[in-house]
């Protein structure tokens, strides 16, 4: 039975959950087969799939299968010289070389995706031209708490724990602000924050490849990063400067999402390619960086964003649901794959 388990197949992958070393247990109890399986990243959007596939492959019907999915989310490598930070597992910039392409909308998704998936997730919004992560969050008008002289991150709907430089400054003057400034921002959100056992916090960073760039790559420590783009040859070439600056600094590119890749309209279903057509394909395919997924336009994106409706997009539009959870989970099963950090292994020096 544990070989029949072990041969089954992770959907949409070449994995197994025997090369994933995923079989904890599987016990016969009365008529029950009670399986636990732990992953190195979160699955239980695979609840389902899973309980057929091992119904199938062990001949007991899907009703008498108990399945739990547990997950065991490593720290893993960050830049060199750069310290893990305390209740952060990983760290990942989400980033757009061009500003208003979807950076900010495609981490709240992916952070909802993540979220339902069973892991613990963190957003900090460090977009100081537009910091959209509260509204976007359905979290805008709270105020992170202090305790001890570090801030509590707001928890949103979807369990988000959540940090803005908008909670901190007033937006108008943050404008004109100086790079270093910014940075001295972002660094304080991102330490004096009291961050509970986040397994991946995603940062939003502000559009373009400046000093807040340079800091993340210097002084934060990132796990990955992910860059958002729309298919207009403009939001590429700034894309392709991102791919360009993560590389020089020796930040892994998990992907490319392609935002705005499409508009289906809401009356005949016609799908016309408003910014072109598979740019962001295109280059992730020219720069070797995997293509996380295709976005469309879309008016229900559009309305829950502005909304801070996220968690009730994801639960009721299930085709945009469904591309946000697929990109979730390769960001996930990328990371898993990388480098472990064992840092954490031996006494750390705290520098307060
Ligand atoms: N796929 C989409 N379908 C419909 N509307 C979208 C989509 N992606 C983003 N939007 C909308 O476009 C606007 C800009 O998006 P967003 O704020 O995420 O961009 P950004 O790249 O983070 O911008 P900034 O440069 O200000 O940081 C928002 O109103 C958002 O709701």
């Amino acid at each position: 039975m544990q070989t029949a388990i072990a041969a089954i197949t992770l959907p949409h992958t070449q994995r197994s959950l025997g090369s994933e070393k995923a079989l904890v247990s599987a016990d016969v109890r009365g008529s029950d087969l009670h399986v636990v399986l732990r992953f190195a990243y979160p699955a239980q959007h695979l609840q389902a799939a899973l309980t057929d596939a091992i119904a199938a492959a062990t001949g007991h019907a899907a009703a008498n299968i108990q399945l739990q999915i547990d997950s065991n989310i490593a720290v893993h490598k960050v830049q060199q010289g750069v310290n893990t930070i305390a209740g952060v597992k990983n760290i990942i910039a989400v980033a757009s070389g061009k500003g208003g392409v979807g950076k900010s909308t495609t981490t709240t998704n992916l952070a909802i995706a993540l979220s339902n998936m069973g892991a613990r997730v963190g957003v900090l919004d460090a977009d100081i031209y537009g910091p959209s992560q509260p509204t976007m969050l359905g979290v805008a008008g709270l105020q992170p708490e202090q305790r001890d002289g570090k801030f509590i991150p707001v928890v949103s709907e979807s369990g988000i724990q959540t940090m803005s430089i908008g909670f901190m400054i007033d937006t108008d003057q943050a404008v004109v602000w100086r790079g270093p400034m910014v940075s001295q921002a972002l660094q304080q959100l991102l330490f004096q924050s009291q961050w509970d056992e986040v397994d991946y916090l995603f940062i939003d960073l502000p559009p373009g490849t400046g000093d807040v760039q340079l800091t993340l790559s210097q002084k934060i420590p990132v796990t990955a990063s992910v860059i958002v783009t729309t298919p207009q040859d403009i939001a590429l070439l700034d894309a392709r400067k991102a791919v360009d600056m993560f590389n020089k600094v020796n930040i892994p590119i998990l992907g490319i999402v392609e935002n705005m890749a499409m508009h289906v309209c809401s009356n005949c279903g016609h799908a016309e390619a408003i910014f072109g057509s598979d740019g962001g394909k295109a280059l992730a395919d020219k720069l070797n960086v995997p293509l996380l997924a295709q976005l469309p336009l879309s008016l229900p994106i559009r309305e829950a964003m502005d909304a801070g409706l996220g968690a009730q997009l994801h639960a009721q539009e299930h085709a945009i649901a469904d591309l946000y959870q697929q990109a979730a989970w390769q960001v996930a099963l990328k990371v898993a794959d990388m480098g472990r950090d064992f840092s954490g292994r031996f006494p750390k020096i705290v520098v307060e």
